[in-house]
């Protein structure tokens, strides 16, 4: 595994996501960590909550003392209890606020992740903020991500929320590693046992109901608030408590669950002229997932293999003019709005790199770069839909 974020050899990227503020994500993030570390992995979090960042106090690393600058003038992530972290709330004061637009957020994310001198890493935490808006899209889009945690408490209303946050994670193609139940039950300060106040297995009824794996309930735990507050996790100030060891085991089940892919290696930007960063292929292993297994271009056009064995051809103008962008499509009734005629007949792909986990984008001789082709869509792409102008 290697320092770089965005080479091929990244750590596994895991984004740690709730539906909802307040249901205990950044908590969940810090202990994870720390118990993985504690399990000999090098872990990295970062703390992708621009507007609202927590997980520096929670590992006691001062506000506002920026990080320091290396040698090749990447930034050096501060370090405590193990775990490398970066964060909006090293950049800002206490009680400065986060104020800018989507686009600078989308640019500190790719920063946080890319232009870090994370070093050796493993494992890296990303601190979703709550919802199912701009910056998770964002991360999903910019980065391979292996998998997502979802956080929910046991109330109905939270899990209704949740449930969305995991359609949305499903939609960009980023595999659900599985649902943590939090504030599951109240551990009692003096004698330890855990008694249901509220409702109990509603997480582990949506993962049954999703398909996706239960991960574990961590109880209600006052010493859970004190510990954030003091800058020191749950899992390290009080193993002994029950809590303590439910993060322990979630995060066993975790460094268990690597996610497999089946496809080329993600990410890549591949140079089609030069060939440089063409993605390797993989051996064809009999499943049928929407990961290709190769990629390949010549006179004839793009080459798409699929793991179960089929393969197919679009030529270059044929996906010149399926482009899905707004500017060629009818994002609403889908209806083509760019006119064939206008595409030469040399137009060829001169660059084309990963999206996320789930689809490509592609530079075009014409200058045309804004669609982005979803790994489902090209292997739906053939006759009917290429066209014969
Ligand atoms: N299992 C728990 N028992 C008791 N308190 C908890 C538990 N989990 C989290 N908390 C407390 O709940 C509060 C919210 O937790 P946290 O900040 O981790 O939530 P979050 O989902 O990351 O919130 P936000 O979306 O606002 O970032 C904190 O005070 C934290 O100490």
């Amino acid at each position: 595994m290697t320092t770089d974020a965005t080479t091929g050899n990244a750590p596994r990227m895991i984004a740690i996501s709730s539906g909802k503020g307040g249901v205990g994500k950044s908590t969940v993030t810090v202990n994870l960590a720390v118990a993985l570390a504690r399990a000999g992995l090098r872990v990295g979090i970062v703390d992708a909550d621009i507007y609202g960042p927590s997980i520096p106090g929670m590992l006691g690393i001062p506000g506002n003392s920026p990080p320091a600058m290396g040698p090749d003038n990447r930034v050096v992530p501060p370090e405590a209890h193990g775990i490398k972290v970066i964060s909006m709330g090293m950049l800002t004061a206490d009680d400065q606020p986060s104020v800018m637009r989507g686009p600078m957020v989308t640019k500190y994310l790719r920063m946080f992740v890319a232009q870090v001198a994370w070093g050796e890493l493993d494992v890296l935490l990303l601190d979703l903020p709550p919802g199912t808006g701009d910056i998770q899209l964002t991360l999903a889009q910019s980065f391979p991500l292996s998998g997502a945690v979802v956080v929910s408490t046991p109330q109905d209303v939270s899990l209704k929320i949740a449930r969305r946050g995991l359609r949305m994670m499903e939609q960009v193609k980023v595999p659900i590693i599985g649902v943590i139940e939090n504030m599951s039950g109240f551990t009692c300060p003096s004698c330890g046992e855990v008694s249901h106040i509220f409702h109990q297995g509603g997480g582990e009824a949506i993962a049954a109901e999703l398909g996706v794996p239960f991960l574990g309930r961590v109880p209600l735990d006052p010493a859970i608030v004190d510990s954030g507050d003091d800058g020191v996790p749950l899992v390290i100030a009080h193993p002994e408590t029950p809590a303590a060891q439910a993060y322990v085991q979630i995060a066993a089940a975790l460094a268990g669950s690597e996610a497999e892919t089946g496809g080329v290696a993600l990410p890549f930007d591949w140079n089609v002229a030069t060939g440089v960063g063409k993605p390797a292929p993989v051996p064809a292993d009999g499943s049928a997932q929407d990961l290709p297994r190769a990629l390949d271009f010549d006179a004839a056009g793009l080459r798409l293999e699929w793991p179960d064995g089929e393969g197919r051809t679009i030529p270059a103008r044929d996906l010149r003019i399926a482009c899905p962008c707004a500017a060629c499509r009818d994002e609403m009734t889908g209806e083509r709005l760019l006119d064939p005629l206008a595409v030469a007949l040399s137009v060829t792909p001169t660059r084309i790199w990963s999206v996320g986990n789930y689809a490509i984008g592609i530079n075009f001789s014409d200058g045309h770069a804004s669609g982005i082709y979803t790994f489902k869509s090209l292997r739906r792409m053939q006759g009917a839909e290429t066209e014969d102008v």
